[in-house]
């Protein structure tokens, strides 16, 4: 039986939508499946805990955004139960990640067409402050882009650029809101067996793939793979380069200023005296030390273009 896991708040009620037009067609009446919708932030990690112990479970479908299917695979924990995305939020940059294509009801004719081929996907670990383990499904990152999540976060202009679908517009506009204000910082970065210290830090950032806000080629260079994370640092640079280098995000091209490093590592720890500034898969927040490595044993991806 196929378990649907909708997140009716994802994309301003993109995702309800979604699944409701599925439900209304053939294909639907094809298969077994039961659905829930999720109730509260936190709800689809509670709710693909539990599902794991039904015995007719054979795949989980996830329609929402980034923050669901990070919620569903942290509650998935290591198991190997297949999963499915359908994108149904605003950024989708882990469908972006998977070459997820296609209409919602394309994506649902290729999760069930190819259930035997499932693609492998390896999603990243993050310990922070001493707290328990955790998952990022796209990236993780420290500093100036954690900042900058956060604004749009909280912005009144999120929800109006995404419905008008220039949702990546409002990235830029909080990008200049944090570039007047923000302060770099003082962290320790032990990599490859090197102990850093950084005091111009403005960013450190991983992922399992090359997107963050909502298609901004952030680490151009990340492939799906186990082990191996690459890891973009910006440090020593002034404002006004950092503007210029933003603008080449979208093209992929910022890798060319010299101020940007990008290492490969199968893991790595952050620390700072001060608080830090942290994104993971577009959810924000502060910690002191975080602990970041590659989870080895993949997850079961249905339904993607992954090559
Ligand atoms: N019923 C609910 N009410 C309020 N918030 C919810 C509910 N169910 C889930 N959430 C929260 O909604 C948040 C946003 O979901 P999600 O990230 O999937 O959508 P999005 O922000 O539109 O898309 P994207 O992250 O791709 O831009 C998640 O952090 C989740 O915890």
């Amino acid at each position: 039986m196929y378990i649907f896991i909708i997140n009716p708040r994802a994309g301003n009620g993109r995702a309800k939508h979604i699944f409701s037009q599925i439900t209304k067609s053939n294909l639907y009446q094809k298969f077994e499946s039961t659905y829930y919708f999720t109730k509260y932030p936190g709800h689809a990690e509670e709710i693909a805990n539990q599902i794991l112990e039904d015995p007719k479970l054979e795949s989980i479908i996830v329609i929402g955004g980034d923050g669901t299917i990070h919620e569903v695979l942290n509650g998935l924990a290591n198991s190997s139960v297949p999963v499915a995305f359908i994108p149904g939020g605003s950024g989708n940059d882990f469908a972006r990640g998977c070459n997820i294509k296609g209409s919602p009801l394309e994506v649902l004719r290729d999760i069930i067409n190819r259930d035997s081929s499932s693609k492998p996907y390896w999603i990243g670990n993050y310990r922070q402050d001493q707290q328990p383990n955790r998952n990022f499904v796209n990236s993780i990152g420290f500093g100036f882009d954690a900042q900058i999540a956060d604004t749009v976060n909280k912005s009144v202009y999120k929800n109006i650029l995404n419905r008008l679908g220039i949702g990546t517009f409002s990235y830029v506009i909080a990008l200049i809101q944090v570039l007047i204000r923000f302060k770099p910082m003082m962290v320790n970065i032990n990599i490859n067996q090197k102990q850093r210290k950084l005091t111009n830090c403005w960013m450190v950032t991983t992922g399992n793939h090359p997107y963050y806000g909502g298609g901004m080629k952030i680490i151009p260079n990340a492939k799906i793979q186990p082990n191996i994370l690459p890891v973009l640092i910006i440090h020593d640079i002034s404002k006004w380069k950092v503007l210029s280098l933003f603008i080449t995000v979208f093209f992929g091209k910022h890798l060319m200023f010299k101020e940007v490093e990008v290492l490969e590592t199968t893991g790595f720890t952050i620390d700072s005296d001060q608080e830090i500034f942290f994104q993971v898969d577009g959810q924000t927040g502060t910690c002191k030390s975080c602990i970041i490595t590659k989870q080895t044993e993949p997850v079961n991806l249905q339904g993607t273009n992954i090559r």
